[in-house]
């Protein structure tokens, strides 16, 4: 068996343009194109380039781009200051603190000030806490993208096997409740799971986001599993996941390269959740249908 590769690149572009045709349709509406609001702390070389696709990613959408650099030693309270005055600003519809934040300022303090009707990352508790217990509320963009790519490739999911290594806040646990959600058996295992090639071994569905390189071998899958690899790991140059590609894409049924897998995802949900902002501030009903 060879697995059929999930083309997240393309099917991000796609995404990105039905959301342009609908913020087209939103801003005619409106009388307002949808807001983002971007903050920047310090020059992480990578959190550089994200923000600057970002900012690209966010015009070519038709909507507005703020972006926020500031510098690394910047004090909690002016970061917090910020927060506070794009909550309070009417353009704004969506705001994203990117991460990491240098060791000095507390991440969880940054992300409870974000207003949860903008918190287009979905991060805050109370979007984690609608997430849980059904409500509607924002998702956090990197695992939405993820269902996005298993729904398009699977169809209906129920009944399914699903693992998902890795417990973090931002992918880990959020994606565990979207397969819940979507009627999966969901196993989350960590860095303290017992034999997690045997765990592996029983699941129709995986999903790799503990950033350790090629860690997933391909004598870990079921025959025919559909892998989805978050891993975005630099060794020596070069680009790998958490899943060893070599060795499991002979034995997958489909799964995601990295690059251009579930990376590009990420950024086309934002706006996707940017648009879904808009709406809810403007009183506007907002139709999920392609989206
Ligand atoms: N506030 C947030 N911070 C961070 C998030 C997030 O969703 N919100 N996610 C990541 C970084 N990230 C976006 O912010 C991101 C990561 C990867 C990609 C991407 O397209 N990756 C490409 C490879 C790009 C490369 O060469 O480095 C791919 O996988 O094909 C986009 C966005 C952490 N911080």
């Amino acid at each position: 068996m060879n697995a059929q590769i999930i083309d997240g690149k393309a099917f991000a572009q796609g995404l990105r343009e039905r959301v342009a045709e609908r913020t087209a349709q939103f801003s005619e509406r409106a009388g307002r194109v949808p807001g983002l609001a971007v903050v920047l702390v310090g020059e992480d070389p990578a959190s550089q380039v994200y923000v600057r696709s970002k900012h690209k990613a966010t015009v070519a959408a038709g909507m507005a781009s703020f972006e926020h650099r500031l510098p690394a030693e910047t004090a909690q309270d002016e970061l917090l200051a910020l927060v506070a005055s794009l909550n309070a600003d009417d353009a704004v519809d969506g705001i994203l603190v990117q991460l990491p934040l240098p060791a000095h300022i507390d991440e969880n303090a940054v992300i409870a000030a974000i207003s949860p009707d903008k918190d287009v990352d979905g991060f805050h508790p109370v979007n984690a806490g609608r997430l849980a217990t059904g409500l509607d509320g924002f998702v956090p963009c990197t695992p939405l993208g993820c269902l996005m790519l298993l729904k398009d490739r699977l169809g209906n999911l129920s009944g399914l096997d699903a693992v998902v290594i890795g417990r973090s806040n931002i992918v880990g646990k959020p994606m565990a409740q979207l397969l819940i959600r979507e009627s999966c058996t969901v196993t989350v295992a960590h860095s303290r799971t017992r034999d997690l090639p045997a765990l592996v071994r029983r699941a129709d569905i995986v999903v790799a986001a503990v950033g350790l390189p090629e860690m997933v071998k391909g004598d870990w899958l079921k025959p025919g599993a559909a892998v989805i690899d978050v891993g975005i790991n630099r060794v020596e140059g070069k680009l790998v996941g958490d899943v060893d590609f070599a060795s499991a894409a002979p034995v997958a049924g489909a799964i995601t390269p990295v690059p251009g897998g579930v990376g590009p995802m990420t950024i086309a949900v934002l706006l996707r959740n940017t648009l879904v902002a808009a709406h809810r501030n403007a009183g506007i009903a907002f139709e999920a249908g392609t989206l």
